[in-house]
Order: structure tokens, then C-alpha cells, then sequence
């Protein structure tokens, strides 16, 4: 059956023509989807029983169930982790923020692309979600927090530019009027650096933000830590962020987790500052979180400060990100990895 809710409204449009119905029903079951976020055919009450019934017949209407949520003492923020209507767990977070709250959702189940520091590879990739399941991990926690979600990182288990037409749709469904209408600017893609989806994401001259998880700073550096860089050379790498900047006039967010002893020394940072001086950037440094299956630890504070000291004198415009959370199930993907493994023991 079609999933409803990952139709656009010019689709939904079509879709009541082809079933005998008025056109202006499409914009009213749309709203119910995508602005009052109803689960259940039958919440649409302005529509008679009978298209209701003809609506269940022909559409499917998906929505994740919580399974758990773990609010952090410390700043508030919650990780959910979500049943989907295949049986397969996802997690996302919300993070409240002085400027708003902010949504950070996954884009598969599990993920292919094996980096080696990272909980959400651990078992492979499942699949890609559909629109509607990335879309509905924001509309459940909007009800679920009863407050706006203002931004949206796609920065959860897996590669969002491995799952392009589904997230370019959800891009759209997510930031068309009609819906939650959020705004472009609003929203932030990262990717471990597929160069040709780079690139066709800055065809669409959209307005969202690029960020690029880079975490080395020369190839065969960045090769022991991500295997997608066997694929593709730091150079085309970066040159798909310059192409994305030309294309979009979007700064690039670069995303670097310091691995003690890894990546994180004043060479390192200096190698960085030669990488990127030419592009039009922002480097967040992410103290890497340490998961059990690996030996990576954390640099200590001294290193992350004195690397981000060498960044700024040399102009580069840098931040380190905050832990949010710190007291509820560490790195992204673990939360999802410690359930399934203790639904494995059959606990
Ligand atoms: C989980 S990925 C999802 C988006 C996309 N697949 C990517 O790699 O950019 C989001 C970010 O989290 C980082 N990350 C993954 N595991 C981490 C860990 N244990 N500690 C710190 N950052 C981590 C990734 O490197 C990436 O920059
Ligand atoms: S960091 Fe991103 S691309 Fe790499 S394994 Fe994790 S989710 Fe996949």
C-alpha cells in the first residue's frame, strides 16, 4: 500500500483525483498528517467516515511507537528510541537549546559505511528509512515535548546522502508550507563524504547546511578511521564542499571527533588549518565518545584546547561541542545497540 505520509501535496493531490474524490481533500488530510500530526485516520474528523474508510483501504498511514525515552538530569536533553511498523528500532534526540529545540534523527537502520569509532556500524546496515520515518521521529517528539521543534540535524545512525531520494523528499515535506514548515536554514545534513551525492545536493541549491564529518586531516590518516575514504580521495572530498559552497553560498560545517593520540595533536591541527584555509567553514570539534567495541579514548582537555587554540590564531573559525546528555547512553547508535543486544539475550 502507498504511504500517505510520504506523498508531497501536489502527489496527495493526484491521489484523491485517481480515487474519485475533490481535490481540496488533499490539502485538508495533509494539514492532519503534517501540521496537527494525527496517527489514525479516524482523527481526521472533518472528513466523512466513507473517504476515511477509503483512505484506509488504499493508503497506509506508518507512525514510530516509543519504546523508551532517557531524559538527561544535567541539560535535559532525551534520547528516544522508537519501534518501527517492521519490528526495527531507531533512535533520535531532542537537545533544548537557548535558541530552541533541536531534533537529531536517524536515516537508516544501522549503517554500511564501517567507521571505525562509531556504535551505529557495529551491525551492518538493515535499510534506509522512508520519509515518512525520519519525518515522524520530529512529529513525535513535538508531541511528545508539547513545544516546537525549531531545528533539525540529520546527524543520528546512519548515511543520509546513502538514502538520497528519501531524504531529499523528507527535505522537502519538512520545510514545505503546509507542513512544520521548518526553514531550510534550520536544517543540517552530515555526511561521511559521498562526492557525487555531495554534489548533487548542491545542484538543488537548497538552503540547508552541509556538514562533512572529516575527522583527519590527510588521506591516509582519514583512511584508518572511515573506510569510505577508500572510495573517495580527501581532495574530491573537499572539493565537493567547495562545489557545494559555490552552488548554495552555505558555509560548510566540518565535523572532527579528536581521538586521543590519533588525530589530535598541534601537527594535526596544523595540516587542518592548510586543508581548509581556502574554503568558507566552521570546524566543530567533537570530543570522540568512547564505545566499548573499540579501544578509542577521548583527548584529554589539554590537547582539545591547545588544537583548537592553533585552528583559531590561524583565522579558522572553530568550536567545540558541548556534551549534551552526558548521563544518558553516550555516543549516537548505543542506545539503539544496548537494546537490541539485550533483546538478543532475550532479557
Ligand atoms: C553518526 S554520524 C551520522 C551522519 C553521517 N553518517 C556522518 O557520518 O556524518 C554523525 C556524526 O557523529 C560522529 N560520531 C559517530 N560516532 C561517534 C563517537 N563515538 N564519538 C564522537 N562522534 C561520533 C560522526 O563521525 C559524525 O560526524
Ligand atoms: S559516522 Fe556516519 S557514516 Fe560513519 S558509520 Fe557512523 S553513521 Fe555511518
Amino acid at each position: 500500500m502507498t504511504d500517505i505520509k510520504s506523498l508531497t501535496l501536489s502527489e496527495l493531490t493526484q491521489e484523491m483525483e485517481s480515487i474519485g474524490e475533490k481535490k481540496f481533500r488533499a490539502a485538508q488530510i495533509y494539514s492532519w498528517l503534517h501540521e496537527r500530526l494525527v496517527d489514525d485516520f479516524d482523527e481526521m474528523t472533518n472528513l466523512s467516515k466513507g473517504l476515511r474508510e477509503k483512505l484506509k483501504e488504499n493508503y497506509e498511514l506508518p507512525h514510530l511507537t516509543l519504546v523508551r525515552v532517557q531524559t538527561s538530569k544535567i541539560d535535559e536533553t532525551s534520547k528516544f528510541l522508537f519501534r518501527l511498523s517492521d519490528g526495527n528500532v531507531i533512535e533520535s534526540v531532542l537537545m533544548k537549546y537557548h535558541h530552541g529545540n533541536s531534533v537529531c534523527i536517524s536515516s537508516q537502520v544501522g549503517c554500511r559505511m564501517g567507521c571505525r569509532f562509531c556504535a551505529s556500524t557495529l551491525d551492518g546496515l538493515e535499510r534506509g528509512l522512508k520519509p515518512s520515518e525520519m519525518l515522524d521521529q520530529i512529529y513525535q517528539i513535538q508531541k511528545w515535548s508539547k513545544e516546537r521543534v525549531h531545528n533539525v540535524v540529520v546527524m543520528g545512525t546512519g548515511e543520509p546522502l546513502d538514502n538520497y531520494d528519501a531524504l531529499l523528499r523528507f527535505i522537502h515535506l519538512l520545510t514545505c508550507e503546509g507542513g512544520l514548515h521548518i526553514s531550510q536554514r534550520n536544517l543540517t545534513v552530515s555526511t561521511c563524504g559521498i562526492v557525487p551525492n555531495m554534489r548533487r545536493l548542491a545542484d538543488e541549491k537548497l538552503q540547508i547546511t552541509l556538514a562533512l564529518s572529516l575527522h583527519a586531516s590527510s588521506q591516509e590518516k582519514r583512511k584508518t578511521l572511515m573506510p569510505v575514504a577508500n572510495k573517495y580521495e580527501l581532495s574530491e572530498v573537499l572539493d565537493a564542499c567547495r562545489y557545494y559552497f559555490s552552488q548554495t553560498g552555505r558555509r560548510i560545517t566540518f565535523e572532527y571527533s579528536l581521538v586521543g593520540g590519533v588525530n589530535d595533536s598541534e601537527e594535526d591541527a596544523r595540516e587542518l588549518t592548510e586543508l581548509v584555509k581556502d574554503i568558507n567553514c566552521h570546524i566543530n570539534l567533537i570530543p570522540v565518545n568512547p564505545i566499548k567495541e573499540r579501544d578509542y579514548v577521548q583527548s584529554d582537555t589539554g590537547a582539545i584546547q591547545r588544537f583548537k587554540n592553533k585552528l583559531e590564531k590561524s583565522g579558522i573559525n572553530v568550536t567545540i561541542r558541548r556534551e549534551m546528555g552526558r548521563d544518558i547512553d553516550g555516543a549516537c547508535g548505543q542506545l539503539r545497540k544496548s537494546y537490541m543486544d539485550t533483546e538478543k539475550r532475550g532479557e
